[in-house]
């Protein structure tokens, strides 16, 4: 499944929008901890982080959601020094104090350029933890998330897969490093196409006229992985667009 045949959540503005996710959110993070007892999510930056996290995190709360049993991963991560206001983590680590029972051993956030890694090093190390802490599904070598939660930008990048640049190409890795991003700062970590393809859920969030082209480009169906990243996410059981009237272009 991928955008083209996603199952999409519309609101009229970007709060109806949150409130979707919230609820849709929670209530499926609810059953996998039922369920599995246990539940890894991973998170893109940018407005989902900042806006739509917190609202999540009220919601589950609400209901009653453990927040010990959740692991929350980065869909990506910028490679500048931990603590910079560059990281997309620092906007995460502020709406999980407030998660009811969370503990900061399951805060995956991959390492920073102050780390002593380079940037293969720490995109390496952040493979080897999912793997480490996820296990593997016996299909395949890659570990499987549960939610996968992408923002994407104007320019129909998802996580940090840019188009045009390599990582769009690439098949056989769990994480790449990222150079020459266009969008600032250049150097970031980025989980790939097939380690997303993994992930039970990947649910697209996109509000604003600012992604209206580039969303029509990617439910078009008929960009390349290179033009449209977005356009290219697949998931095992869904892919769900979460999106206001703006963004497709109502
Ligand atoms: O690392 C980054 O530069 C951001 O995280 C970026 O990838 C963001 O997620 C998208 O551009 C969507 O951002 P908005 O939802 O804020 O438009």
């Amino acid at each position: 499944m991928d955008i083209t045949t996603a199952r999409v959540v519309r609101g009229d503005d970007t709060a109806a929008v949150d409130e979707a996710l919230a609820d849709a959110t929670a209530s499926y993070l609810l059953d996998r901890v039922h369920e599995a007892k246990v539940a890894h999510v991973a998170l893109s930056g940018g407005s989902l982080a900042e806006r739509a996290l917190p609202r999540i995190i009220e919601v589950s709360n609400d209901q009653g959601l453990d927040w010990a049993k959740v692991h929350i991963w980065f869909a990506d991560e910028r490679f500048v020094p931990r603590g910079t206001p560059e990281r997309n983590a620092g906007q995460v680590v502020t709406a999980l104090r407030v998660a009811t029972g969370f503990q900061a051993e399951n805060l995956h956030i991959p390492a920073g350029s102050d780390s002593g890694m380079t940037l293969d090093e720490a995109a390496a190390d952040y493979a080897a933890r999912l793997t480490r802490v996820i296990g593997i599904s016996s299909r395949n070598r890659f570990p499987s998330l549960d939610l996968v939660l992408l923002g994407m930008g104007p320019d129909g990048h998802t996580a940090s897969l840019f188009p045009g640049l390599p990582g769009t190409e690439v098949d056989d890795e769990i994480v790449i490093p990222v150079r020459d991003s266009p969008k600032p700062p250049d150097e970031r970590i980025s989980l790939t196409f097939p380690m997303l393809a993994e992930s039970m859920r990947c649910w697209i969030y996109a509000t604003g006229e600012g992604k209206r082209d580039a969303l029509k480009l990617a439910r078009s169906g008929t960009a390349s992985r290179s033009d449209s990243p977005v356009g290219h996410v697949t998931a095992i059981d869904e892919v769900a667009l979460f999106a206001d009237a703006a963004a497709l272009g109502e």
